[in-house]
């Protein structure tokens, strides 16, 4: 996606787009099919988060997300093509419907800036069937994106051209785009603090949370783990993740760019996000894992399991770091995920590369052991296989996937929909970037499901595992806002 520098003047590249709209319905007439007319303009900095409630209120399908400390955001939203499919080949069909698209896709040429892909953003719920608010797999082409690149954002647009279309309608469209945008600026800079929620608000939703003080959702995760360890026992399986989800229902409506706002500042070192169907219906959260990160056929994923809460002072903290690094039952559980992951890349004629001892991943309430994987990758290794290959891994599932998975529906009472599925994006060039969709919440009016999952394996004690259930579980709590 060609990037076209825009300054203060909104419509100064009016006659340029245009230009570039006949020149797409030229060729939609030509092939006698539907084009989609691609291109950036560069515009002045502004928060994505302070278009989601625009969003929310007119019901648009969005996917954001964002790194905090590498300045990296995106929001897309709208939708110029989609697609939902589901069952074992649901990734393929991503893929195949993704090629599909990308024959009619134009680009605008006369670029002077650095060329943006146009991306597909992609969410694909735990298991291969859904019964829940998502599909099992659904992808879209969004009809707009605003993306930040450090101190550079720009706004993108994929635009359907059809051969008998209205171009004047599609300039309308965009023109009022680019004054959302100047609406939201002016909105975020007329109030001090828009995106905190306030303290009357605060409170209120302390006092709605009461869940945490009724227990009996913690009792029921403490006889499943105890279950699924007789059961890793006799089955000789390594590992399971079980989850367990809290409901929440508040008296006023969730506020959703009030959360992520908490969320950016409490977890600086997680992908922010949130996504919704279109329908009311919001998933959010701070994962802090990686799935792949591909840049010019550079593949990076995460290996991240074992677990322990942060000190209260920095010698407590370096202590319990100290036993997280040594302990051999976290180690293991580490250890089986770096495996499937570095063995899974090897199946694929990959060759990763890591390091031998993990490292710590320090969160605000947690710490992680933590193993960056890499692998150098070739033309045929489209990201869309890499995931379906790796997708769940046992840091997620367990392992032996398959028996884990078993084992987590027999336990689990609730639909894990998107929680520790693979969300992201692919593009053209094969860059793609999927979290893995974890520390989350589904969230709908004044309704929340928070999900928490925490790995068993040989060893684990219930009262443990429950416990960091809740410390998961509370850090999500805590970040929610209400309007
Ligand atoms: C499953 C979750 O997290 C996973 C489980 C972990 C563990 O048990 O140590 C650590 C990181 C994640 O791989 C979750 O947070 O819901």
């Amino acid at each position: 996606m060609p990037v076209v520098p825009y300054r203060s003047d909104l419509f100064q590249h009016c006659e340029e787009i245009q230009d570039f709209l006949v020149d797409c319905q030229e060729r939609a007439i030509r092939d006698r099919r539907i084009k989609i007319a691609s291109f950036s303009l560069a515009v002045e900095p502004l928060d994505p988060i302070a278009l989601l409630p625009w969003l929310a209120k007119v019901l648009a399908i969005h996917f954001y997300y964002e790194y905090p400390t590498q300045q990296r955001a995106v929001v897309a939203w709208g939708s110029a093509v989609e697609h939902q499919g589901a069952g074992a080949h649901r990734f393929q069909q991503v893929r195949q419907f993704i090629k599909s698209q990308l024959r009619d896709i134009v680009r605008h040429r006369s670029s002077q800036w650095q060329p943006l892909e146009p991306r597909f953003f992609c969410r694909f719920t735990f298991f291969e069937q859904s019964a829940g608010a998502f599909p099992a797999a659904s992808v879209f082409l969004p009809r707009f994106q605003l993306t930040q690149q450090q101190a550079r954002f720009s706004l993108g647009f994929n635009l359907p051209i059809t051969p008998q279309g209205n171009l004047d309608a599609i300039l309308l469209e965009i023109q009022s785009c680019l004054r959302r945008l100047e609406t939201c600026r002016t909105l975020l800079s007329a109030t001090p603090q828009p995106l905190v929620p306030t303290a009357a608000a605060c409170s209120a939703i302390e006092q709605s949370l009461q869940p945490l003080g009724s227990k009996h959702y913690l009792t029921a995760f403490r006889n499943s783990v105890t279950q699924v360890l007789t059961q890793i026992q006799q089955q000789r399986m390594r590992k399971v993740v079980l989850a367990q989800t809290l409901d929440v229902q508040t008296p006023a409506k969730f506020w959703l760019p009030a959360s992520l706002a908490n969320l950016r500042q409490c977890y600086p070192d997680c992908y922010i996000f949130s996504t919704s169907n279109g329908q009311g219906q919001t998933f959010l959260g701070a994962s802090p894992e990686r799935l792949i990160s591909i840049t010019r056929q550079q593949l990076f994923t995460d290996a991240l399991a074992g677990s322990a809460p942060r000190g209260q002072t920095a010698r407590q903290d370096t202590a319990i770091a100290q036993r997280l690094r040594h302990s051999r039952k976290e180690r293991y559980e580490h250890q089986v995920v770096v495996d499937f992951i570095a063995q899974r890349l090897r199946q694929l004629g990959l060759q990763p590369h890591h390091s031998s001892v993990p490292s710590l991943l320090k969160l605000s309430n947690i710490q992680h052991l933590h193993t960056p994987i890499q692998a150098q990758l070739s033309a045929e290794h489209h990201p869309l296989k890499i995931l379906e290959v790796l997708h769940p891994t046992p840091a997620v599932a367990g392992f032996p996937s398959e028996v884990a998975c078993r084992l987590i529906q027999q336990h689990e009472s609730f639909e894990r929909s998107l929680y520790a599925a693979p969300l992201g994006w692919v593009d053209a060039n094969g860059d793609s970037e999927f979290i893995v969709g974890i520390r989350s919440a589904l969230i709908n009016q004044n309704q929340a499901r928070l999900y928490a999952g925490a790995g068993i394996v040989a060893g684990s004690n219930p009262d443990k595992e429950v416990a960091e259930i809740q410390l998961k579980l509370q850090a999500l709590l805590k970040a929610l806002a209400v309007e």
